[in-house]
């Protein structure tokens, strides 16, 4: 499969390195902004780029008819314009805010605790994520991730990043030297404490699923999400 890297830092390169095991070809660049961009002999644009040039690229890709692997993050307020351009293009399109299947599967986890929870009013849920220093947006886009689909089922209505606020899941956002991406949801109550916790040693799980959803979405047509890819839930 040929693939463009919209996006050549840190996942950029360690997406290049599984793809190439994994017997693809890159064949496009793209580490600044360029305009056009040329996706002659592309299968799958995959696009790790920042949070202020990620709409740009998705849009470019999509009209050139190539798939889309989106995993930048910060930029979901223009999620549904991205999804009524990919609609009237025929396109193809995935947006994970996090692709190793450690995250989904405690995706799973955490919709699981959050019904169990639901009605236990003692508890209050907080979210923790931790995050190397070069990281530009907060929360995170697993984060919040997290906290929509607990608004989803229960009687939260928002998410706050720092400070508890009504009806709304305080996100803690830290910031340490290093750390590739940790998260953790915790229920606590005068008497007690529930959590889960996830940590990533590196980044070879997220850029190793976003290869194999590059695989996956090749000759699809659609809007899908990392639960279709990896079959689980
Ligand atoms: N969904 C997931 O599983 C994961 C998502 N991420 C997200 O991916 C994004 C990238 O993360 P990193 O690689 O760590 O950041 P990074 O800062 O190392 O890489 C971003 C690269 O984009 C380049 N860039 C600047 N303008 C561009 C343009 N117009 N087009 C293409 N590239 C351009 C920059 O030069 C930089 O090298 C972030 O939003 C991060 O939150 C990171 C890890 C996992
Ligand atoms: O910027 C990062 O590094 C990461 N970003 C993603 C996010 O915002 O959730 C995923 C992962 O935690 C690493």
């Amino acid at each position: 499969m040929n693939i463009a890297l919209l996006g050549y830092g840190r996942m950029g390169k360690s997406i290049e390195a599984i793809a190439l095991k994994r017997g693809h070809s890159i064949v496009l660049k793209v580490n600044t902004d360029k305009d056009p961009l040329d996706f002659s002999n592309t299968d799958v644009a995959i696009d790790f780029s920042l949070p202020n040039t990620a709409v740009k690229n998705i849009k470019a890709a999509l009209s050139a008819h190539v798939p889309v692997i989106s995993g930048t993050t910060g930029w979901l307020d223009n999620y549904d314009d991205i999804k009524a351009f990919c609609k009237a293009q025929n396109g193809s399109f995935i947006y994970a805010s996090n692709f190793s299947l450690g995250v989904n599967l405690f995706f799973e986890l955490n919709r699981k605790l959050c019904e169990l929870m639901r009605d236990f009013k003692d508890y209050n849920v907080t979210i923790e994520e931790i995050h190397h220093m070069k990281k530009l947006d907060a929360p995170s886009g697993t984060a919040i991730s997290l906290a929509q689909d607990i608004i989803k089922s229960t009687e939260y209505s928002n998410w706050t990043l720092g400070e508890a606020q009504p009806d709304s899941i305080p996100i803690n956002a830290k910031r340490i030297e290093d750390v590739p991406g940790t998260h953790e949801v915790s229920y606590n109550s005068q008497i007690d404490a529930i959590s889960i916790k996830h940590v990533a040693h590196n980044r070879k799980g997220f850029a190793l699923g976003a290869v194999i959803a590059a695989e996956w979405i090749k000759d699809k047509k659609g809007i899908y999400t990392m639960k279709d890819v990896l079959n689980i839930g």
